[in-house]
C-alpha cells in the first residue's frame, strides 16, 4: 500500500494532466481506493460485466464508467482525524429568493399530493457557494476526516466535471450471492444529548420506501423470494438523523442484478411515489437539471457491486461549489420545515468548505 502523501500527490498530478479519476472510501473503512484512467476518453457503462467505477445520473441517461482495465488502481491506508462534534452553526446564507422559490416548490408538491396526483415527491434545490481557489484534493481530505461513516468520494472527468460527496445511503451491495439494499428516509436535525423523536410523517415516508423496494424486488425475482428486513433504525449522517431499514436477499443468479438496478433506481427516497409521476413532477417543477445528484455511483468488481446514492454532494466548478439538497414531501409536510431540512442537509457539504 502506498503512503497517503504519495497517494494524494498522484491524484493532484493526474488532475493537473486533466485525466479522469475517482478516489473513494467506503463507510467505516480505513482504505481509500483510487482509479486513475490512462486517457481522457468518456466511457459508458453498458453492463456490469466490465469492472470499474460507475457514475450514473438521476435520469439514468449518463452512466459513465472509469474502466478498471484502462486505469491504474491505487489503495492507501488512511486514519481519519475524527471530527466528531460537527458545528451546527456553520451556515452559508441562502438568498431570500432561493428560500421563496423552494417554499413555493414545496407548496406545489403538497398541492399535487392533496389532489391525489402523487403520494410523495422528493423536491430539491441547488446552492452555489464561493470557494475561492480551494484545492479539490484538500477538500476531499477534509471530507475523509469529517465523515467516517459515509461513502466519501471525489470524482473527476475533464468532459463532465468534478463531484465530491459523503453519502449515507447504500444503493446496492452484492457479494457472492448476498444482495443488500437500504431504505433511508425521514430527516431530523441532531440535537446534542437528545434522542431523535420521530413523528408519524417520517415513519410513513420511510415505510413507503421499504414497501416499494420490497415490491420491486419481488417483481424482478419472483414473488416467493425470501426478503429480509432488519426493522427501522435511527442513523446519524453528519448533523442530521434518518430512519433506515436494511433489506437483503439471497440471489441465486447474477442475471437478476441488472434488472434489479433498473427496477430500483430511482427509489421513492430520492424521487417519490408513484415513481413515474414523481419524476414527471420533478422535471416540470424543480426548474433545474439534477445531473448526477440523486443518481448512484460505485464499484463494479468481478463478483461484487458496491453502489451508493449520490447524496450530500456538490459539484466543483472554477471558484464555486454547487451544493445539491432535497427532501421528501408528503401530505403532512410544512413548507418552512422542509426548507430548514434542506439547510441542515446542506451543512454536510458547507462544513467541509469552511473547516
Ligand atoms: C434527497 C436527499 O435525501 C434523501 C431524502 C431524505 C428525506 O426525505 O428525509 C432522507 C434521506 C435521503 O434518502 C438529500 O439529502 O438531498
Amino acid at each position: 500500500m502506498a503512503d497517503t502523501t504519495v497517494f494524494f500527490q498522484q491524484l493532484r498530478t493526474h488532475y493537473k494532466s486533466k485525466l479522469p479519476f475517482v478516489a473513494y472510501r467506503k463507510p467505516v473503512s480505513n482504505t481509500i481506493k483510487g482509479l486513475l484512467q490512462e486517457n481522457d476518453q468518456l466511457f459508458h457503462s453498458e453492463s456490469i460485466s466490465r469492472s470499474g467505477f460507475v457514475f450514473c445520473s438521476f435520469s439514468g441517461d449518463q452512466k459513465i464508467l472509469i474502466p478498471k482495465d484502462l486505469s491504474t488502481s491505487l489503495s492507501v491506508d488512511f486514519q481519519s482525524k475524527k471530527v466528531d462534534s460537527l458545528s451546527n452553526s456553520t451556515t452559508v446564507k441562502a438568498e431570500a429568493v432561493t428560500k421563496d422559490l423552494h417554499i413555493q416548490l414545496v407548496q406545489n408538491g403538497i398541492s399535487a399530493i392533496s389532489k391525489n396526483e402523487l403520494v410523495k415527491v422528493v423536491l430539491s434545490r441547488k446552492q452555489s457557494v464561493d470557494i475561492g481557489s480551494s484545492d479539490p484534493i484538500s477538500l476531499f481530505q477534509n471530507l475523509l476526516n469529517t465523515y467516517a461513516n459515509a461513502f466519501c468520494y471525489l470524482w473527476y472527468h475533464p468532459k463532465v466535471g468534478m463531484w465530491l460527496g459523503a453519502s449515507p445511503e447504500t444503493f446496492i451491495k452484492y457479494k457472492k450471492g448476498e444482495f443488500t439494499t437500504m431504505s433511508l428516509a425521514g430527516t431530523k436535525p441532531i440535537i446534542q444529548g437528545k434522542d431523535i423523536e420521530w413523528d408519524a410523517k417520517e415513519e410513513y415516508e420511510q415505510q413507503l420506501v421499504t414497501d416499494y423496494i420490497t415490491q420491486q424486488l419481488k417483481t424482478v425475482c419472483t414473488s416467493n423470494v425470501e426478503i429480509k428486513t432488519d426493522g427501522v433504525h435511527t442513523i446519524k449522517a453528519g448533523n442530521v438523523g434518518h430512519l433506515k431499514t436494511t433489506i437483503s436477499l439471497q440471489l441465486t443468479d447474477k442475471k437478476y442484478l441488472e434488472p434489479i438496478i433498473e427496477a430500483l433506481h430511482p427509489t421513492p427516497a430520492v424521487a417519490g411515489f408513484p415513481t413515474l409521476k414523481a419524476i414527471e413532477f420533478i422535471e416540470k417543477n424543480e426548474g433545474y437539471d439534477r445531473s448526477f445528484y440523486t443518481g448512484y455511483l460505485g464499484e463494479i468488481e468481478e463478483d461484487r457491486l458496491s453502489f451508493f446514492v449520490n447524496l450530500r454532494c456538490m459539484q466543483l466548478q472554477d471558484q464555486h461549489a454547487i451544493i445539491y439538497v432535497g427532501g421528501g414531501i408528503t401530505a403532512g409536510s410544512i413548507p418552512e420545515k422542509e426548507w430548514e431540512e434542506t439547510v441542515h442537509k446542506s451543512k454536510t457539504m458547507v462544513n467541509i468548505l469552511t473547516n
